[in-house]
């Protein structure tokens, strides 16, 4: 590890361009003595957790909105989201026969690489949109200019997310008979449902076997959630870093896991620097111009030890590219020895603009992505770690496809997102509902079961 202040000293992508340095250092002094968002231990926990998905003991579900936004923190919005996880976990679970380890892209995704600094609009040129934490949305001066002062939203917002999503889930809103509950809902009221009933029957028989046999399903750590963001913003996230009293190692408490993105990995640069000195268990966005080098290098500085659990690579490589390239990186990293949790983000690589101008993605291409995951892993031996969805628990319009069906036409109706399109609830579960099905046809390999002295 290295010191937690190292990364100062390197280039860092994708920072805002705040207008006032000392409005920006007030700022991250007050944070920085405001209270851990997440705990030390629960990183541990989450680590623990991902070193079972690195060894082919569990699955991993990460999933939400692209961009989380200040005014969407309502309890509906927060709910409608994690029960969408909740759902989709449950019948990943069933489909994989091991635990699914369930991780929100939410309380703290409020930051956004993007691909130009600036936006056009007719004769008006303005700084692009960065994320709630930095600028606001509206296409005008004002909103556009970075405000140190929304770092502070960023965090009041991701704690009240944080708070609700911790009562919903030891309040029993995670319990396995309600969950599946819903699932059945959405199976009767999907138009495919028909497609699903036998899963959907299959799991109600299991749960009846488990309650005859005398045991409590909603006793099983279903309603276990952990937090995730892009981490982006480097002066908020070591604001938000402290030691751990019990070792002495640092970690990021502004969530329990923090990944770094594509446009952010490059080896001499700060983010990496930055990752390298916390102990939360970390990722990075794989695209498909990464080279041998650049694994092995992002292995040796995110995980020098081969800690299982420590390093996860989500590859978003495209529906066209991902056969032909993920193979050769899962190779080099075994060649490395490195207990990678290979997780597949089957959204970004499958971004497409309609003719209304709407930035959109087919359901067919994410599920194809995620199907050549599968067959990358099945040919190697190795194991499909997981997946990583942008989606909302809301009915919206933004990727086509899907089992209620949205076309390109129908993208304006309800196109709500702040950066990238997100799945909308019915999608999320049919995505869920299909992955499942590949098991069922035993596209991919089957998982071994976990040992019983793993078990959680
Ligand atoms: O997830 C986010 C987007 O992929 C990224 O910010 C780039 O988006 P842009 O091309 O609209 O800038
Ligand atoms: C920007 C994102 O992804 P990537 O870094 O893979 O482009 C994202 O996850 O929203
Ligand atoms: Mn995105």
């Amino acid at each position: 590890m290295t010191d937690v202040d190292s990364w100062r000293l390197l280039p860092a992508a994708q920072q805002p361009d705040w207008p006032d340095p000392d409005a920006l250092k007030g700022v991250l002094e007050e944070l920085a003595s405001y209270p851990p968002l997440v705990f030390a231990g629960e990183c541990d926990q989450l680590r623990e957790r991902i070193a079972r998905v690195a060894k082919g003991e569990a699955f991993l579900l990460q999933g939400g909105d692209c961009a989380e936004t200040f005014d969407a923190i309502t309890a509906d919005q927060v709910r409608d989201k994690v029960k969408t996880l909740l759902q989709m976990g449950a019948v990943l679970t069933y489909a994989t026969s091991v635990p699914v380890v369930k991780i929100g892209r939410i309380a703290g995704q409020y930051s956004k690489p993007r691909s130009r600094p600036i936006e056009v609009r007719g004769d008006l040129t303005l700084p692009v949109y960065r994320g709630d934490a930095v600028n606001g949305q509206e296409f005008t001066a004002e909103a556009r200019r970075p405000d140190p002062e929304r770092l502070k939203r960023m965090y009041h917002a991701s704690a009240s997310t944080l708070n609700l999503i911790r009562a919903f889930v030891t309040g029993g809103y995670g319990d396995l008979r309600q969950v599946h509950e819903w699932n059945r809902d959405f199976v009767n009221n999907s138009p495919i449902g028909a497609r699903y009933e036998a899963l959907a029957r299959d799991i109600d028989r299991a749960l009846t076997f488990l309650a005859a046999c005398g045991a409590d399903p909603g006793e099983f750590h279903l309603a276990e959630f952990y937090s995730s963001h892009e981490a982006l913003l480097l002066d908020y996230e070591a604001a938000l870093t402290r030691t751990d009293s019990r070792t002495g190692h640092a970690y990021d408490v502004s969530g329990h896991m923090v990944w770094i993105g594509e446009r952010t990995r490059q080896l001499d640069h700060a983010h990496v620097e930055f990752a390298a000195s916390v102990r939360n268990p970390v990722a990075v966005k794989l695209g498909p111009s990464v080279t041998r080098d650049e694994v092995l290098a992002l292995i040796d500085r995110l995980d020098p030890a081969r800690e299982a659990g420590r390093l996860s690579f989500i590859t978003r490589m495209g529906r066209d590219k991902v056969r032909d390239v993920l193979p050769s990186l899962i190779e080099i990293a075994a060649e490395a020895e490195a207990p990678i949790a290979w997780i597949c983000d089957p959204m970004h690589g499958n971004t497409f603009e309609a003719a209304s101008g709407h930035k959109t993605r087919h359901f067919d291409d994410v599920l194809d992505e995620v199907t050549g995951f599968f067959e990358a892993h099945r040919g190697l031996g190795s194991h499909p770690g997981g997946i990583h969805i942008e989606l909302t628990g809301d009915d919206v319009t933004e990727c086509v496809g899907g089992g209620h069906p949205i076309g390109l036409t129908d993208l304006h109706r309800r196109y709500q997102t702040a950066c990238d399109p997100r799945l909308n609830r019915y999608q999320a579960l049919d995505l869920a509902f299909q992955v499942a099905e590949l098991y069922a046809d035993r596209a991919v390999p089957a998982i071994p079961r976990p040992r019983i002295a793993q078990a959680a």
